[in-house]
């Protein structure tokens, strides 16, 4: 009677129950001893850890029982726990389970412990309402069959041989997890191997809904560090790249530059046009540079690429080799750089300043990134986003210039919808936006029409009513 406790009353207030028995002492007692609970009809909590026990409920406890520990026992076998449908709490660790099973029926089962068992499979929990399993210290090396525990939010998987993270991603109310000793092995096979693998901001960007993992709390700054360091959004790709531009050209000899206005108030006058790759933005560049020859000149960028047939040094870029293209950013020549199919691409001082010198506005084209990155400078061109409205015919436009694989050609049709997205979200972005329509229509006449009104013509109209020769100095 000593381990009796918890004397209460039965339902009907009748009678004086017992609700709680608890015989973990080591006692070292079998089955047969357990007997005696079937005469307790109203027992909740059963607390039979440390003993010798090796059958799963061999003696037919009270059926509404709804806490059980049967911890430190020698039992083997999970039998039909079917009939216990109020049972919400389940201790069984340190037995020698190689399976899970019988809990098929435990619809009110929110917690389950099964450590240092010898489970190499997770599998017989399907739809059960647990929100804290513990699996911790089994054989198991693939966290699989979770996908229907739809209300799990603890989840201690250590000290087993699980090297991959799938399965777990649709479990949206998880928020603690405990992976300690996870195989570190596949976890940095999901990023790329040249990256320095953190285990846990690389677990908590896989993760995301996490609010602890091995049994520390997951705080908001390193929710931020992971997704800035495996998923990084544009600005800060473009936050960081100007930073090291920045720091680069400032270890420099500082000189006066021509684009330096006389006034604050009057930036140097720049346009880039941006888009999706051989979207026609080059040649409207150059269609602009030649057409309105007094008031704007082409930014000649530097790229590590190889020309492509017709294309000329110094005019449509600068070609130049990796390790120039290097040596460059490291003497702080340039404002801003994109990596773009396995290539370098970077707008220099010198290419804005080569055309300021001529008292020249600069008109330049870039990628997105490019805009994001120029966005942290003190320059304010104004940007023109030209788009393709239909993805197909852009795609064939893409295949007929047959410079690019098919990999190349659907990076290119997908990021449409990356500009799309911004130019939607982020009114204003970009100064003026002209769909691409690819027909054979002047596509400088197309920019003037969806320019009338906006900003950007204003600007033109501007440039036009000044006197441009010494120009950008003075007037601006
Ligand atoms: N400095 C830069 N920063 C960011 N993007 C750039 C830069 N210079 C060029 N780009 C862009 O990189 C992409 C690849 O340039 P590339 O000249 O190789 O493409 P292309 O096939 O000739 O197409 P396009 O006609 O658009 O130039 C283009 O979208 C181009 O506008």
């Amino acid at each position: 009677s000593s381990c009796l406790s918890n004397l209460g009353h039965s339902a009907t207030g009748l009678e004086h129950v017992y609700q709680f028995l608890s015989a973990p002492v080591r006692t070292h007692t079998t089955h047969t001893h357990f007997r005696l609970i079937v005469h307790m009809p109203y027992l909740i909590i059963l607390d039979a850890s440390h003993n010798q026990l090796t059958d799963f409920f061999g003696f037919q406890p009270p059926k509404n029982l709804k806490e059980v520990n049967f911890s430190h026992n020698q039992m083997s076998v999970m039998t039909h726990l079917s009939a216990y449908s109020s049972l919400s709490k389940l201790n069984l660790d340190y037995n020698c389970f190689s399976e899970i099973g019988g809990l098929l029926h435990c619809a009110s089962l929110t917690h389950l412990s099964l450590a240092h068992n010898k489970i190499s499979c997770i599998r017989g929990l399907d739809n059960l309402p647990i929100k804290d399993l513990c699996l911790r210290g089994n054989q198991i090396e693939k966290i699989e069959n979770v996908e229907t525990l739809r209300t799990l939010q603890v989840l201690d998987l250590s000290l087993n041989r699980i090297s991959s993270l799938s399965g777990l991603q649709n479990l949206h109310l998880l928020g603690s997890i405990n992976l300690e000793n996870m195989s570190m092995l596949l976890l940095s096979l999901l990023f790329q191997p040249q990256e320095q693998l953190d285990y846990r901001l690389a677990v908590i960007f896989l993760l995301q809904h996490l609010t602890g993992l091995d049994q520390e709390k997951v705080t908001v700054e390193e929710k931020v560090s992971a997704v800035n360091k495996y998923d990084p959004p544009l600005e800060v790709v473009a936050a960081r790249e100007h930073m090291s531009h920045m720091v680069y050209q400032l270890m420099q000899p500082q000189v006066i530059y021509d684009s330096t206005l006389p006034s604050l108030d009057s930036p140097y006058p720049m346009l880039v046009l941006t888009g999706p790759q051989a979207c026609g933005k080059r040649e409207l560049a150059h269609k602009l540079c030649r057409e309105f020859n007094d008031f704007f000149a082409y930014g000649t960028c530097h790229t590590t690429r190889g020309p492509y047939f017709g294309e000329e040094d110094g005019s449509d870029y600068h070609f130049v080799t990796e390790e120039d293209f290097q040596n460059m950013i490291h003497m702080g020549k340039f404002l801003q750089t994109m990596q773009y199919a396995g290539h370098w691409y970077g707008l220099s001082r010198e290419a804005i300043e080569d055309v300021a010198r001529e008292g020249l506005a600069c008109c330049v084209h870039m990628e997105l990134e490019g805009v994001f990155s120029l966005k942290n400078s003190h320059f304010e061109p104004r940007y023109v986003l030209m788009i393709p409205t239909d993805k197909e015919q852009y795609g064939r436009r893409l295949r007929t210039r047959a410079l690019y694989t098919q990999t190349q050609i659907d990076t290119a049709v997908a990021r449409v919808d990356t500009y799309v997205l911004i130019n939607r979200e982020r009114p204003g972005f970009f100064d003026n936006v002209i769909p691409c329509v690819f027909i054979p229509l002047d596509l400088f006449h197309i920019l003037l029409c969806y320019s009338l009104n906006s900003k950007w013509i204003k600007y033109v109209v501007f440039l036009h009513t000044i006197p441009l020769n010494d120009k950008v100095k003075t007037c601006f």
